[in-house]
């Protein structure tokens, strides 16, 4: 990769736009388009300002593609996320993601070549090997099939004992998937025993309560992975990790259940961490391993009282932070995301604010520049956090800091001192996640307010705005047979669908400085989440890079 060094950054001017106008981009986190109907929640609610942005179609408002290949992931199943559709609008180009990356190592058997997999391995003779990670097929954070290969690959290349710590899912995949996921990672390792492979569920627990918080949000979340996984102490002691799910799920859905271990006869844990182990986080998804990363990494670590850090040899599915370099090891290299929108940008004088609340924070700073955390240029820079509630599900709060955010971006924007003004609005994502239809509704409306107040400061000072969205969740909340009729459980209740979706998001420009004649063109209809830079930095006059993705405006001559 050519180093930032070495790279021109300057952009060309745009023949016809000018520079200088103020611009909104206003992404809204899981809010597709899909047909209107009661699980539709984003057509239920009250969005007066997102419909209105609705009749600037096909000129200025249309629909782009945010899920599948036009994001980098394998396959045109695979539904959107966070991660890579920031990276998407970020980066202006579409690079193969992790999810993919990974495939293809284990495919090509390349990941077992690598640095990080030499690494891990010498502890396979006298130690464990701990992977610790999502186990789910959700393909937005990890793949059960890709820890398949991996134990299987390891087992093949010495490793003699191995832990799994899972974390169980319910926001990619249905609530209650989790059981059965676990029944066949305990026929795989059933399978490996038989081998003599020593190979078990060491301990587990749900991915919103255990271990998979982002953003330092809640750092407890960590700790009680950290205490179950390394330590072996948890609330819960079972003798069988299925057992433990059906039983703990009594009280909890999937991404919430309390921690476990699973114990022996003597009621000692399996399988904590100890000096001489070597541990795989097996996530390829970034943010929510960078906290449990960090734990595992850092010699200097205070966040919370680790009480025993086992030496052990630590690497990542990927590397997760490329700034931050962590972790140091890793199996498969990440995607290169380099030359992002926003370093471009800084480096032609545009002055950037960028603001979220801390669940979604690091989606418009960290994702949206490529995986990288801090600024480019802090003088050209402000990134603002509003701390998110901790502690709670989204659906007892579903305004959440929508307001805020709101709020802090119109004083961005009035206060003259930026170019652009970005944010990502949580709630149609956060509260969808929850299954719950009506707090979504409220979460959408609130959504819809945030925007206004964006939208009135962009008029009071002729600016432009762009406002999209990364991928789908709120515009449908259940599960549905091919032709789309919501499909019932065995008892006959809907399935509740808490994870994105595969439809298109909307994508609509506007304000009164936008140039007369800018329209969306039509002879890009495959448009999708990469096409945004370019359509970005024309708007703040200037030409994108040749390899980016085309812009999806083109301006009429009259
Ligand atoms: O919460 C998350 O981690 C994912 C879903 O797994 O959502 P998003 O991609 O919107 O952040
Ligand atoms: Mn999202
Ligand atoms: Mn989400």
């Amino acid at each position: 990769m050519a180093s930032s060094g070495q790279v021109s950054f300057k952009l060309e001017d745009h023949p016809k736009l000018p520079k200088g106008k103020r611009i909104a981009v206003v992404v809204l986190d899981g809010w597709g388009e899909y047909k209107p109907d009661q699980y539709n929640c984003i057509h239920v609610a009250q969005t007066p300002t997102m419909d209105s942005l609705k009749q600037g179609a096909p000129d200025r408002w249309r629909l782009i593609r945010a899920h599948g290949n036009a994001v980098g992931l394998p396959t045109e199943d695979d539904m959107g996320n966070s991660e890579v559709g920031h990276n998407a609008l970020g980066a202006g180009r579409i690079f193969a993601q992790g999810a993919k990356l990974v495939d293809l190592a284990l495919a090509s058997g390349k990941i077992y070549d690598g640095e990080g997999f030499k690494y891990i391995s010498e502890s396979f003779e006298k130690g464990t090997l701990h992977l610790i990670g999502l186990l789910s097929d959700g393909g937005v954070h990890s793949r059960l099939d890709q820890l398949q290969l991996l134990l299987k690959g390891a087992s093949e290349r010495g490793a003699k004992r191995i832990c799994v710590h899972v974390l169980t899912d319910g926001r990619d995949v249905l609530d209650g998937s989790s059981v059965g996921f676990v029944e066949i990672l305990e026929n795989d390792l059933a399978k490996l025993r038989e081998k003599g492979v020593d190979a078990r569920i060491a301990s587990g627990g749900g991915r919103m309560y255990v271990t998979m918080d982002r953003y330092e949000n809640d750092w407890d979340v960590v700790k009680r992975g950290w205490d179950a996984q390394v330590l072996g102490e948890a609330p819960h002691k079972f003798k069988n990790a299925i057992e433990a799910v059906k039983k703990l799920r009594e009280n909890a859905n999937d991404q919430y259940l309390p921690p476990f271990v699973i114990v022996d006869d003597n009621n000692k844990a399996v399988g904590p961490i100890v000096d001489g182990d070597a541990v795989v986080t097996i996530n390829f998804r970034a943010d929510r391993m960078v906290m449990l990363a960090k734990a595992l990494e850092y010699q200097d670590f205070n966040k919370f009282d680790r009480v025993r850090v086992p030496k052990i040899r630590y690497a990542g599915m990927l590397q997760y932070d490329g700034e931050l370099k962590l972790p140091s090891r890793y199996l498969v290299s990440p995607p290169e995301i380099d030359r992002t929108s926003g370093e471009y940008l800084v480096h032609n004088g545009v002055r950037t604010f960028a603001c979220s609340e801390t669940v979604k924070f690091g989606h418009v700073t960290f994702f949206w520049n490529g995986n990288r955390s801090g600024y480019f240029n802090p003088q050209m820079e402000e990134y603002v956090e509003i701390p998110s509630d901790v502690g709670i599900t989204f659906n007892v709060q579903p305004k959440m800091k929508a307001l805020e955010i709101g709020e802090k971006a119109r004083d961005a924007i009035l206060s003259g001192k930026f170019d652009q003004v970005r944010v990502n609005i949580p709630n149609g994502d956060m509260v969808g996640h929850t299954g719950d239809i009506e707090a979504t509704v409220v979460a959408c409306k609130a959504a819809d307010e945030a925007v206004k107040m964006i939208l009135d400061a962009i008029e009071q000072v002729g600016g432009i705005y762009i406002v999209t969205a990364d991928h789908g969740n709120a515009e449908d909340m259940v599960k549905r047979n091919k032709s789309g009729e919501p499909l019932l459980d065995k008892n006959g209740d809907l399935q509740i669908l808490t994870s994105h979706t595969c439809q298109p998001v909307p994508i609509a420009i506007g304000g009164p400085g936008l140039a007369p004649g800018v329209r969306f063109r039509s002879d890009a209809p495959n448009g999708g989440l990469a096409n945004v830079a370019a359509t970005v930095m024309n708007l703040h006059g200037f030409v994108a890079p040749n390899d980016y993705e085309t812009t999806l405006i083109e301006v009429a001559d009259n």
